[in-house]
């Protein structure tokens, strides 16, 4: 080695004689383009180790490899171009390749009746490798919702039921007299609990498949459910919401089922596992189901 050569450790020869199945880097830093917006994204980059003898892999070919994501519009076309780089620079020492983005897609939600409207975040993560020459994506995303216990809707309904009882008996009622209790607090004496609710969507993209589909994901899942979390909200809007909860009454069993029929009608979609929390306010511990279809 002369003066004026640098070391290179990675290009050495290891006696262990080991391959590794993941080797690379996470938690990069970097910009990534969705619905014309520039995106604050975190990376795992990495590949195989399949030559047990090399030492290791070159992390900075992978990294410099990312930097297409900056210029150009995430599409899964651009996934598999940048893990085809990743690829490319290994060539010998690698053959499959994985890439993780993490980033929240940022979209705006109109109000339920008012005309106003704001943004939401919704947590995404892609997973796109190359493994024996086949590429994959899959989006994970998560939406929030409000759930309504039935149950509890049931029992309150029954004791403002009781409570009619008490307050009339069986006396002969006008119509205003009623319309008056049925607008009192003392009338509507119970009410359900309801929660902030989790779905954690898994979802595996059919080959061929040219735009990244996460807003029509999300928006399928969020009809589905019928109760999505709001941004900006005046008295109308909450009243709608009121009304859309009192409609959509959901067991987490219930939305499981929901979005694993809405997520089975989507298309571009070879498989899916989701996942929905409702955080109960009705005790400390949450309520979770499960559900998959070919997984
Ligand atoms: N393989 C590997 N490299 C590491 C690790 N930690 C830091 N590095 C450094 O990552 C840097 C980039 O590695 P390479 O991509 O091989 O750099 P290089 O040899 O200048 O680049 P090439 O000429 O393209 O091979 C090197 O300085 C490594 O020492 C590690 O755990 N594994």
């Amino acid at each position: 080695m002369s003066a004026f050569t640098l070391p290179d450790i990675a290009a050495q020869a290891t006696h262990s004689q080991l391959p590794l199945e993941w080797v690379g880097m996470c938690n990069i830093a970097l910009p990534v383009q969705i619905n014309s917006q520039m995106l604050r994204a975190s990376a795992d980059a990495g590949v195989s180790l399949d030559d047990g003898t090399a030492r290791g892999i070159h992390m900075s070919r992978l990294y410099l490899a990312l930097d297409v994501l900056e210029y150009e519009a995430l599409t899964p076309a651009l996934l598999n171009e940048v893990l085809e780089r990743f690829l490319d620079s290994h060539v010998g020492l690698s053959a499959s390749a994985f890439l993780t983005l993490r980033f929240d897609l940022m979209l705006k939600r109109p109000a339920l009746v008012s005309p106003l409207g704001g943004w939401k975040a919704y947590p995404i993560t892609l997973h796109a490798q190359i493994k024996d020459e086949v590429f994959h994506v899959e989006l994970f995303a998560q939406v929030e919702y409000s759930s309504t216990c039935p149950c509890s809707a049931a029992l309150a309904r029954q004791l403002i039921q009781q409570q009619f009882l008490t307050d009339f008996g069986n006396r002969m009622l006008s119509h205003e007299t009623v319309l008056s209790w049925l607008g009192s607090a003392q009338g509507i004496v119970a009410t359900p609990h309801s929660q902030r609710s989790v779905a954690k969507l898994r979802v595996r993209l059919q080959p061929g498949i040219e735009e990244l589909p996460l807003h029509a994901l999300i928006d399928h899942a969020e009809s589905a459910l019928g109760t999505a979390v709001q941004t900006a909200v005046k008295r109308a809007d909450e009243q709608a919401f009121a009304l859309a909860n009192g409609q959509n009454l959901m067991f987490c069993e219930d939305a499981a089922r929901r979005l694993h029929l809405a997520l089975k009608t989507l298309p571009w979609l070879s498989g899916f596992n989701l996942r929905v929390e409702h955080a109960e306010s009705l005790h400390a511990h949450d309520a979770v189901a499960h559900s998959q279809w070919r997984w």
